[in-house]
C-alpha cells in the first residue's frame, strides 16, 4: 500500500504555484530565520508591517476602484428608478392597477399621431412621455376608457422604439402603426365620432357610450393654430371642446395636453361625471376656478396657458 500523501484537490499535479503560494513559502522561510535577540512574535509584527508597505498602494488602488463601481451602481439604480417613475406616475399615487376590473364604458379614445413631423424632438419626447402617463392613468381607472394610438410608425414610434422598449409588453393599449384616423371612419360610423379641440364653442357635456374621442397626439405650445379642427372639418367629424371655461382661469384659448384631456376623461366618470372635480384632481390648482391661489401666482396669466400644454412630469 503507497503512504503516498493524496494530491491536493485543487491542484494538479505539475502546475506551477499561484501568487499566493510563492507569498506563503516566502513568509514561512523569513519566519525560519528569526534574526537574533527578536522575539518571534516581535519578528511576524514587522513582517507585516513590510508587506503592508509593499502592498497598501495596491489596496488603496483596488479600494479606489471599489468605490467608483459602487457610485456608478447608485448612479444606474437612481437613474433605473426615475425612468420607472415617470412611466408609472400614477402607480406611486395609486397602487391599485384596475385592469381587467374596470366598469365598462362604452368610450374610447384615440391619440391622433399623425402629426409627428410637426414637432421637434424634444417635444416627441415629451409627447412620449405623455402617451406613458396616459397609460398609466388608464391602469388605474376604475372605468374601461380604451385608448388608441393611431399613426404609430414615425419619430414617436422611433423613441418609443429606442427608448421607452417595454411599451410593446403594455396591455390594454393598442399602438397602430397601420391605421390614420380616415382608416377607421365611413360614412355609417361617422356620427360615432368626435374631434376634441379648444377651437370651437360646441361644448362636451358628457362622454357617450359607443362613441370614440379623437385628441390630438401633438406638442405644439399651440404653434400649428387650428391644427385639430381643420382635420375634423377636412374628415367630416363632430367637433367638441371640454366645458373649460367653467372652471379654469386662463387668458386666451384653453388649450391643454393631449395627456391631461385624456385623464379630465378618466376622471369624469370617477367623479360621478362631475367636470369641475375632474379638473380638480387633473390640473394645478391655480388654474381651477375657486381654488386659492398662491401669491406669486398674480400675473402669471400668460405662463399659465404655455403651462397648460405641458403636464408637470416634463
Ligand atoms: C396640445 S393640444 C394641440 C394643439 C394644436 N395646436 C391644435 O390646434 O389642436 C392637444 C390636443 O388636446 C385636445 N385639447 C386641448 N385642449 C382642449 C380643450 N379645451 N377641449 C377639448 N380638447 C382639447 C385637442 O384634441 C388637441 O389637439
Amino acid at each position: 500500500m503507497s503512504t503516498a500523501e493524496p494530491p491536493h484537490p485543487k491542484k494538479k499535479k505539475g502546475n506551477p504555484p499561484t501568487p499566493e503560494e510563492i507569498e506563503e513559502r516566502r513568509k514561512l522561510k523569513q519566519l525560519e530565520v528569526i534574526p537574533e535577540g527578536m522575539s518571534k512574535s516581535e519578528w511576524k509584527r514587522q513582517l507585516k508591517s513590510q508587506k503592508w508597505q509593499e502592498t497598501k498602494e495596491q489596496y488603496r488602488e483596488f479600494q479606489r476602484a471599489k468605490k467608483k463601481a459602487q457610485r456608478q451602481r447608485s448612479k444606474e439604480r437612481k437613474r433605473n428608478a426615475e425612468a420607472e417613475e415617470e412611466t408609472n406616475y400614477h402607480s406611486i399615487k395609486k397602487s391599485k392597477v384596475m385592469l381587467g376590473k374596470q366598469i365598462p364604458t362604452g368610450v374610447t379614445c384615440i391619440f391622433d399621431c399623425e402629426f409627428d413631423e410637426l414637432m421637434n424632438q424634444k417635444e416627441i419626447v415629451s409627447m412620449s412621455n405623455q402617451i406613458s402617463r396616459s397609460y398609466s392613468a388608464m391602469r388605474h381607472c376604475e372605468y374601461d376608457l380604451k385608448l388608441k394610438i393611431t399613426s404609430f410608425n414615425k419619430n414617436l414610434k422611433k423613441r418609443f422604439d429606442d427608448d421607452v422598449s417595454q411599451y410593446k409588453l403594455w396591455k390594454g393599449i393598442e399602438f397602430n402603426s397601420q391605421q390614420n384616423i380616415s382608416d377607421l371612419i365611413t360614412e355609417e360610423n361617422k356620427s360615432q365620432f368626435v374631434y376634441l379641440t379648444a377651437d370651437t364653442d360646441e361644448v362636451i357635456e358628457e362622454l357617450l357610450p359607443n362613441h370614440t374621442y379623437i385628441i390630438g397626439g401633438i406638442v405644439d405650445k399651440n404653434r400649428h393654430k387650428q391644427l385639430c379642427l381643420k382635420k375634423a372639418q377636412e374628415l367630416g367629424l363632430k367637433v367638441g371642446k371640454l366645458p373649460i371655461d367653467k372652471f379654469i382661469e386662463m387668458n386666451g384659448r384653453h388649450v391643454l395636453a393631449t395627456s391631461h384631456v385624456y385623464e379630465l376623461c378618466c376622471k369624469w366618470f370617477e367623479n360621478g361625471k362631475d367636470w369641475g372635480k375632474a379638473f380638480n384632481e387633473v390640473l394645478p390648482p391655480r388654474k381651477v376656478k375657486g381654488q386659492a391661489k398662491p401669491e406669486e401666482d398674480k400675473g402669471e396669466q400668460e405662463e399659465q396657458e404655455e403651462h397648460s400644454e405641458t403636464p408637470s412630469s416634463e
